[in-house]
């Protein structure tokens, strides 16, 4: 159901109703942070108020299927990479949600969890109980997984779950969708013949080699998101409040660099327009994403000191690591073409009127079929052995006898550098694992596909614009600028090539398009490489990195930020090491340990 104005009146607070305390601020109510406000104000002794800078998505299409392809310009800011210097000089798409529920309000609805290595590198990292096996109870409080409601598609296609790696009564409902195109069959058994085995379920720790991914969908088919699942239900609770269309620009210190206050500016007035001062009792806490958390602490002065010190910006904690480390899964194309393709296949809804027919008449009716689909439901996580069992030890020894360096931004520190060093020994370390997934393949009987580098070398940054600190920050993926990079995307090209040539793909008489078969040898494909690799499939993070303070680290295992108190982070930002997954389902975790650490530390100070 959709709220009408007034009830959105109702439940978002005017400015001039703003308390001048409350004892939680939620900075950014996108994903985490309504997940925090919602456990948070579960204690109703408790006041806690969230600033966001987006507002109410309230188009009914939002949460259809379709909205899983669909991002609308209006929920995202605007703004774009600075040029790649291993791409080309191309600026590269960046995406960033600006909407309440934030990416959850926008995504495309590919609901996967990591697998036990990628978490199990955090707390290699300095971060105990941040293993798998301490974030498996809050990816089960998130979520509900409700049986597929057809269960002949699950049979047809051999969908195959383990309910019990999910929760019963998470806010998040996850399920199958009642359709699975006739081509994904043909796909997996094709995976398989060349070493990629099907997982029977992934979720329990083992996202990697070929499996099945459900889609965050309510058995209806609609989208299960922060919104509707964490903010709704908590929406009449008199001690959560939510402001919508305000900026947070700075967390305001005590001389003993306690953070007490925030300052909020209405969003779209100019620099220097009224701002509104508000106090939190008990903490503030960051979730303003990956690209605006470390923002936000650059403009408070928590951040690199030379950065700081050259916006006229005064140093409260001279953290290196705000805004670097930035990671995500660069995407390149890989296009295929099948000339004796089963019926029906993902095109036949362009190619053929009737089953396009076919297909509005049952999602309209019954809601099944292919428009009960989001973004696809099967996914290749492949480990490096496998794509290139022959050359991955000398892409490990290469990475190694690196100088780090040589390829880290400039103003990387020796603490900065010591944590990546430390981060290179257990990417190295997955790269020759069999049980962690180096490229994805997202596949739903396409030809062509993503091929999406889930391990990168390259490190990017967030930096804050030193005359306009309230401009957006500059944002540099540096996308490949690690060789090895390069020479992962490689493999991982020549192993879809392999994958087209099994035998059972033979049936759908595969072709490819590009890069094309003359593009053979490494240099070649680099060129490609450079030429059509984006930065980002939409997973920015680990700018604000949960590791230690020697090693760049900007927060501890409590989320609490490194020299100052009363101030944390919640969000996507805190992420060490880049999993490798679609990212969604990990803020879920993250903001539900987030909200219980904050609930413990308080209680243990007495508030
Ligand atoms: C287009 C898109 C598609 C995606 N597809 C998938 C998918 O299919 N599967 C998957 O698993 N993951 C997907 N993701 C990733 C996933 O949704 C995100 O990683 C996740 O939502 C991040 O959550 P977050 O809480 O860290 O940040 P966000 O949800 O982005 O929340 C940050 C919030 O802070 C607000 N904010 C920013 N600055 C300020 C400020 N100064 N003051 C106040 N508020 C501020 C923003 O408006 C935003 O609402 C996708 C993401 C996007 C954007």
């Amino acid at each position: 159901t959709y709220l009408g104005r007034d009830e959105l009146v109702q439940r978002q607070i005017d400015p001039g109703a703003l308390k001048s305390a409350y004892d939680y601020i939620v900075v950014g109510g996108g994903q985490s942070g309504l997940v925090i406000a919602n456990r948070l104000s579960e204690d109703p002794t408790k006041t806690v108020l969230v600033v966001e800078y987006g507002t109410f998505d309230n188009n009914p299409g939002q949460v259809e299927p379709s909205s899983a392809k669909n991002y609308p310009p209006m929920d995202l800011f605007n703004v774009t990479s600075v040029p790649q210097r291993a791409l080309g000089n191309r600026t590269t798409t960046v995406y960033a949600a600006a909407v309440i529920g934030g990416g959850s309000t926008i995504n495309g609805m590919f609901f996967e969890r990591g697998s036990a290595e990628d978490y199990d590198n955090w707390e290699k990292l300095g971060n105990a109980g941040w293993g798998f096996s301490g974030l498996l109870p809050y990816f089960k409080k998130s979520t509900t997984f409700n049986t597929p409601i057809d269960p002949a598609v699950v049979a047809d296609a051999n969908i195959t779950c383990d309910a019990s790696v999910y929760g019963t009564d998470g806010p998040i409902q996850a399920t199958y969708p009642p359709w699975v195109w006739p081509g994904t069959k043909i796909q997996f058994k094709a995976f398989n013949e060349v070493g990629v085995l099907t997982q029977f379920e992934a979720a329990g720790g083992k996202s990697y080699n070929a499996y099945w991914v459900p889609s965050n969908v309510d058995p209806s088919g609609r989208r299960s998101y922060a919104r509707n699942e964490y903010f709704d239900p908590a929406q009449s609770r008199p001690n959560l409040s939510l402001l919508v269309n305000y900026r947070v620009n700075e967390v305001l210190f005590s001389s003993t660099k306690h953070a007490h206050s925030v300052r909020i500016q209405a969003r779209g007035t100019a620099n220097g327009a009224p701002t509104i001062t508000v106090s939190a009792n008990t903490e503030i806490v960051l979730c303003a994403g990956w690209l605006h958390t470390p923002h936000i602490l650059q403009r408070s002065g928590v951040g690199p000191k030379a950065l700081l010190t050259a916006a006229g910006i005064p140093v409260i904690s001279d953290l290196p690591g705000v805004g670097s480390n930035l990671q995500d899964h660069a995407p390149i194309f890989i296009q295929f073409a099948y000339t004796t393709d089963v019926f029906p296949n993902p095109s036949s809804l362009q190619t053929n009127a009737t089953f396009a027919a076919w297909a509005e008449q049952q999602w309209t009716q019954l809601r099944e079929g292919p428009l009960s689909l989001t973004t696809g439901n099967s996914v290749g996580a492949i480990p490096l052995t496998t794509m290139n069992p022959t050359g991955y030890q000398a892409i490990i020894s290469k990475a190694l006898a690196q100088t780090p360096a040589t390829y880290l931004p400039k103003a990387y520190t020796a603490e900065q550098l010591a944590g990546f060093i430390e981060q290179r020994k257990l990417l190295t370390a997955s790269y020759g694992s069999s049980t962690n997934g180096i490229f994805e393949v997202p596949f739903e009987g396409s030809a062509s596909a993503a091929l999406c580098l889930e391990k990168p070398m390259s490190r990017g940054t967030v930096t804050l614009n030193t005359t306009d600190r309230y401009a957006e920050p500059s944002i540099d993926f540096n996308t490949n600028i690690n060789p090895v990079d390069v020479d992962l995307t490689i493999s991982a090209a020549r192993f879809y090539r392999t994958w087209m040539a099994a035998p059972s793909m033979q049936q759908l008489g595969p072709t490819e398009l590009s890069p094309g078969t003359n593009v053979t040898t490494d240099a070649q494909l680099s060129t490609w490489v450079s030429s059509g690799m984006g930065s980002s499939t939409a997973h920015s993070c680990c700018t604000a990195a949960m590791m230690p303070q020697n090693l760049g680290g900007v927060v501890s295992p409590d989320l609490l930020v490194h020299g100052v108190t009363g101030l944390s982070v919640g969000d996507i930002s805190v992420i060490p090491l880049i999993p490798a997954t679609h990212t969604c389902a990990t803020v879920y975790a993250i903001a539900e340990k987030a909200a219980d650490l904050i609930k413990a530390r308080a209680a243990h100070a007495g508030f």
